[in-house]
C-alpha cells in the first residue's frame, strides 16, 4: 500500500482559496497512491479561531467539492484533513471528510476532543459523538484528529471497530513536537495498528507549527518522518504486517476489561 501524506503549510499570507487550490493540485500529483492524507483545518489553520466562524462551510461546501474532485482525478482515496463545518442546525464541528477514488464521500469525523480548555475550539465548536472507521480494500482505517491523540480510549474504541491504520490529521503546535512523535509512536505499539499522523507546517495566530507527520508500524517503527516545512511524505507498507504483529505479539487479547478502582479502607 502506497500513501503520501500532504504536511501543507498553513500560513497567514496565503488566502483559503489560494491554499484549497494548492492542496487540490498536491492531491493530484499523487496519483498512483492507494491513500492520501491532509491534515487538520487547513484551510483556516487550527490555531486561527477568529478565522473559524468566518471560513465555516456547510458539509458540501467548497472544500468538499474540491477535495471529491481531486480524489477522483488523481484515483485516490483521499483523506482531505478537516474543515470548520457548519452545521445549519447546530454549532460548528472539526469534521474531517474521506472520499474513495471516485470522489465519493465514504465517511465524516467530528473530532471528539476538542482543544483549548475554556477558550479556542473547545468553546468554538461542538464535540462529535461517534467514532469512525472506514473500510478500504486491503485496511481499515480508524479516524482522529490533533488532540484526540493524547485520549488512548478512543483509539482502543476504534481497534476494537476493526481498525488497522490509525488515521490522525492534526495541527499541532512545534512547542509540543516532542508529545507528538512520542504520542503517535505509543499509539502504534499499544495498539498494534499502523498510524499516519499527517500535521501542518508554517505558523499562524502567532503559532509555529510542528510539522513533523510521521509513519509508524505495528511495532513501533518509525517509517517515515518529514521535517518541519511543507513536504509531502510517501510510503510503501504492507497492512498485513498488522494481522502478523498481532498473532505474534498477542498483547490486545491479554486485555482485562471492567478492572474495579481500589476500595477505600
Ligand atoms: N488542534 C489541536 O487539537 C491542538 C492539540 C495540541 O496542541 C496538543 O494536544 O498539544
Amino acid at each position: 500500500m502506497r500513501a503520501s501524506v500532504i504536511q501543507i503549510a498553513v500560513d497567514e499570507g496565503e488566502s483559503v482559496e489560494s491554499r484549497r487550490r494548492r492542496a487540490a493540485s498536491l492531491v493530484r500529483d499523487q496519483a498512483g497512491a492507494d491513500l492520501v492524507v491532509l491534515p487538520e483545518l487547513w484551510t483556516t489553520g487550527a490555531f486561527a479561531y477568529d478565522a473559524f466562524g468566518t471560513e465555516a462551510e456547510p458539509l458540501e461546501g467548497p472544500t468538499y467539492e474540491a477535495m471529491a474532485k481531486a480524489a477522483s482525478d488523481a484515483g485516490v482515496w483521499l483523506h482531505a484533513g478537516s474543515i470548520p463545518e457548519r452545521d445549519p442546525d447546530g454549532p460548528l464541528y472539526n469534521t474531517s471528510l474521506v472520499f474513495s477514488p471516485s470522489g465519493d464521500l465514504a465517511a465524516a469525523y467530528r473530532k471528539i476532543h476538542r482543544f483549548g480548555f475554556d477558550k479556542g475550539e473547545a468553546v468554538l465548536m461542538g464535540a462529535g459523538g461517534e467514532l469512525v472507521t472506514v473500510r478500504l480494500p486491503t485496511t481499515t482505517l480508524g479516524l482522529a484528529t490533533c488532540y484526540d491523540l493524547r485520549f488512548p480510549e478512543l483509539f482502543r474504541g476504534l481497534v476494537d471497530a476493526g481498525a488497522e491504520t490509525l488515521v490522525v490529521s492534526a495541527g499541532w503546535p512545534e512547542r509540543r513536537r516532542s508529545h507528538w512523535t512520542l504520542l503517535a509512536r505509543a499509539r502504534a505499539v499499544e495498539n498494534q495498528s499502523f498510524v499516519l499522523a499527517c500535521a501542518t507546517a508554517g505558523a499562524h495566530a502567532g503559532v509555529p507549527q510542528s510539522g513533523h507527520s510521521i509513519v509508524v508500524d505495528p511495532w513501533g517503527e518509525v517509517l517515515a518522518e518529514a521535517g518541519a516545512d511543507e513536504e509531502v511524505l510517501t510510503v510503501e507498507f504492507d497492512p498485513g504486517k498488522v494481522a502478523t504483529t498481532r498473532e505474534q505479539f498477542p498483547a490486545l487479547k491479554d486485555r482485562i476489561l471492567g478492572l474495579q478502582p481500589p476500595r477505600r479502607p
